[in-house]
């Protein structure tokens, strides 16, 4: 059963176009991730999901129900925690909880009981009379979680769902996600530039670039797209490596960062190989790493570019500023 469809999804600001004739279908009780760099149009993808925002092009159906036909019955169908913190600080965590749930107008005996459900399920009921304000990042975005399901929603949309959290919150709050989508059966979409959070989380994943999707699949069916091993070498002399090393057994080469990343075919056969034609070549080599391939060199290899790379160039960051954004 299809929770999510989309066709051809497009939003543009002005003469800007931040996500650009997108198209996926997401099947029910899937976690399904965006990843992509700052600015990749993630967001604005799942503000168009959510209702938030209308689509320039393009259509969107939430559990068949069409985003811009229909934006109460899609309000219905979807729970939304975004980044930006919108709990009433001054309220407790009940009170938070109670006053969505009048806004849903769930009546008061099964409002209760839920608010009661799922602060056991966020681990947050020894805390349910003290005020907001004295939470931790953690304790709020479960709380925020929480409030999201309220009105049990099939789909749940994840706006960079930890993002400032330190790793061991993060961690919990992986197996916080985790455990509702298997318990409940709930349909997960969530944005990320965090590699390691989609690779944990999530069934399948859509890599963002520009707006674009530039890669659609399951994490493992990803990395084994880029093959092989990965071998980082830094050195000064990166970009001839990158050139000038060949051999049947190396598939391709990217140059970043006074870094060259190798793909190898058995990397523990060869690396010896490698190595004695560095030397043979006279380049000066500082470091040289082995791994398996990450969702990192699945984006290096569809971008040429690392995530880091991508965050820092001077466009983003400048409308960024421009429009006043925290990143
Ligand atoms: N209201 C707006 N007006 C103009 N440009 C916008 C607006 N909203 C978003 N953008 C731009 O659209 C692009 C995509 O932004 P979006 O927030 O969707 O990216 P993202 O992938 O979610 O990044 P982040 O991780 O920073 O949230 C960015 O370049 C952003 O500056």
């Amino acid at each position: 059963m299809t929770a999510i469809h989309v066709e051809n999804l497009t939003k543009r600001f002005d003469d800007f176009t931040a996500v650009d004739g997108i198209s996926f279908t997401i099947e029910r009780g899937e976690i399904f991730g965006l990843l992509g760099p700052n600015g990749a149009g993630k967001t604005t993808t799942i503000s168009m999901l959510s209702t938030l925002l209308e689509p320039t092009t393009g259509r969107a159906l939430i559990n068949g129900t069409d985003v811009t036909a229909d934006q109460d019955g899609v309000r219905r169908a979807i729970g939304i925690v975004f980044q930006d913190q919108s709990l009433d600080e001054e309220l407790t965590a009940w009170e938070n909880m109670d006053f969505h749930g009048r806004l849903y107008r769930i009546p008061k005996d099964i409002r209760e009981k839920r608010i009661t459900d799922l602060l056991c399920l966020v681990e947050l009921e020894e805390r349910k009379d003290s005020l907001v304000k004295t939470f931790s990042g953690g304790m709020r975005r479960r709380l925020e979680i929480a409030r999201g399901l309220l009105h049990e929603p099939a789909v749940l949309f994840l706006d960079e769902p930890t993002l400032g959290l330190d790793p061991q919150t993060r961690n919990h709050l992986w197996d916080y996600i985790h455990n509702l989508n298997e318990t409940r059966g709930i349909t997960i979409i969530l944005t990320t530039h965090y590699m390691d959070e989609a690779d944990r989380l999530c069934d399948r994943i859509a890599i963002i670039d520009h707006g674009k999707i530039i890669a659609l699949d399951t994490p493992d069916a990803l990395k084994s797209r880029v093959g092989d091993d990965v071998v980082t070498v830094t050195s000064p002399d990166a970009s001839r490596i990158a050139r000038e090393v060949t051999a049947p057994w190396i598939a391709g080469a990217d140059h970043h960062d006074g870094q060259v990343t190798l793909r190898l075919k058995e990397a523990d056969t060869h690396i010896t190989e490698l190595i004695q034609q560095f030397g043979e070549n006279g380049y000066t080599i500082t470091a040289v790493s082995v791994r398996k391939p990450t969702l990192e060199d699945v984006f290096l290899r569809f971008t040429g570019k690392t995530i880091r790379e991508e965050e820092a160039t001077g466009p983003n960051i400048l409308r960024m500023k421009m429009m006043g954004r925290r990143h």
